[in-house]
């Protein structure tokens, strides 16, 4: 058996008035994590027009008002060019995975996995799609490692976008690497695309649209566990 399947809904496609009881309805459906997209600038970088997504969401705010209903993993993605001025307010407010960006960690990541982690969350490097995998095999063999690498399989910004299924090759590559390391995707994993994800060697799998949008959320996630259970038997 490989390592656990986690099936995390993505929380950008749920009604943000009612984010609570999304995320309590989430969970009764079956979900293990809860992945929560978080889309910032600071206004100088705005200024500068250099911000990491074209996008907006949640911060830690938002975070410590959901951590005051549930108790579940929250699975962070910081889609952000500034990581390190997140982790602090983040570990408050009760964040419980922290995935920062590679391409705007190259000078300071070992500082970063290791303020993360003394904020008892855990470390995750991310990579966008145009980003070679051997950039993050120092931060996986490092002495003190990420435990969870994200293969974005969409560009960064946004949900409902199309999976990209030559991604994969990170994902066989990393997996034939590291037997033992949680390996996250993250962009349109649904019914129609978790085969090639779960049989590349992906056990976090990340899911907006395909689960909000489902008639029954419940049979899509499991769908999903059972197809990473199903390859990871046949592996
Ligand atoms: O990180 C993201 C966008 O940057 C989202 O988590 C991701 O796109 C999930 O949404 P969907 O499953 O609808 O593609």
């Amino acid at each position: 058996m490989g390592v656990a399947a986690k099936i995390a809904p993505s929380m950008l496609s749920s009604d943000f008035a009612n984010l609570a009881s999304e995320a309590q309805r989430m969970l009764d459906f079956g979900a293990d994590w809860l992945h929560m997209d978080i889309m910032g600038l600071m206004v100088i970088v705005l200024y500068l027009n250099r911000h990491f997504v074209p996008n907006l969401t949640i911060g830690a705010p938002v975070i410590e008002s959901l951590r005051k209903h549930s108790k579940a993993y929250l699975d962070c993605h910081l889609m952000v060019t500034n990581p390190l001025d997140y982790v602090e307010p983040l570990g408050k407010a009760g964040a419980s995975g922290f995935t920062f960006h590679v391409e705007v960690s190259k000078e300071n990541w070992q500082e970063l996995v290791q303020r993360i982690k003394s904020k008892g969350m855990k470390p995750g490097v991310a990579l966008k799609p145009g980003t070679p995998i051997e950039e993050v095999y120092p931060l996986i063999e490092a002495e003190n490692p990420v435990e969870m690498v994200l293969v974005m399989t969409v560009e960064p910004g946004f949900g409902g976008q199309k999976f990209m299924l030559e991604m994969m090759d990170k994902v066989r590559t990393l997996r034939k690497k590291y037997p033992a390391l949680d390996i996250e995707v993250d962009g349109g994993l649904g019914p129609s695309t978790i085969e090639a994800a779960a049989s590349a060697g992906a056990n976090c799998i990340v899911a907006g649209s395909s689960v909000f949008g489902a008639a029954e959320p419940a049979h899509v996630i499991s769908l999903l566990r059972n197809s990473v259970e199903e390859a990871q038997r046949n592996s």
